[in-house]
């Protein structure tokens, strides 16, 4: 269980997207983007907008159920992007760093960009844009829904 969670609306991940596109432009040009699945499609979609970017491959590397983390399994290699020379890879966030890890080592010469980074992950991105701490869970929209809220006078007090 984390100790924090950092909700993600649409409008913001669109917007630190954005942000990160912004980045990525005086480190380009990139042939194409390589998407990590799930988290980073979409926004792997925002980028490649921005940049003008029509190539998209994926990888699929697979490390988490829920909050609990299990070894890291490749379930679709990026065959069109060779060893990464002229690729952008995008992920929704780097954690741990695992799934980061696993990626590079597929593709040494790509430029590896994540939205999100928590500390122990974020020497293995070459750009990002919020960073959160470690014992901070990041809740994005695709994983939430909105839901009634217990009027603050109404809530049980600890103290
Ligand atoms: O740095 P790490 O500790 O490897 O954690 C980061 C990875 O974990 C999440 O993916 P997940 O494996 O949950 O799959 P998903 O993208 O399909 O949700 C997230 O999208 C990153 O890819
Ligand atoms: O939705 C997520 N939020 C996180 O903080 C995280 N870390 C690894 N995998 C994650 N998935
Ligand atoms: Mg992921």
């Amino acid at each position: 269980m984390a100790a924090h969670y950092y909700t993600v609306t649409w409008d913001q991940l669109h917007r630190d997207a954005r942000a990160l596109a912004w980045r990525l432009i005086t480190r380009g040009p990139f042939r194409g983007v390589v998407a990590i699945t799930r988290g980073g499609l979409i926004p792997a979609a925002i980028i490649a907008r921005e940049l003008d970017i029509r190539l998209v491959e994926s990888v699929s590397v697979v490390t988490y159920d829920e909050e609990d983390k299990g070894q890291p399994v490749v379930t679709k290699h990026p065959a069109a992007a060779g060893d990464g020379t002229g690729f952008l890879i995008v992920d929704d966030l780097v954690d741990t760093g695992s799934t980061a890890r696993v990626v590079r080592g597929l593709l040494p010469k790509a430029h590896f960009a994540a939205v999100y980074a928590k500390p122990a992950g974020k020497v293995l991105v070459d750009s990002f844009v919020t960073e959160v701490s470690q014992d901070t869970w990041i809740l994005f929209p695709w994983d939430t829904e909105p839901q009634f809220s217990v009027p603050l006078a109404k809530r049980e007090r600890s103290a």
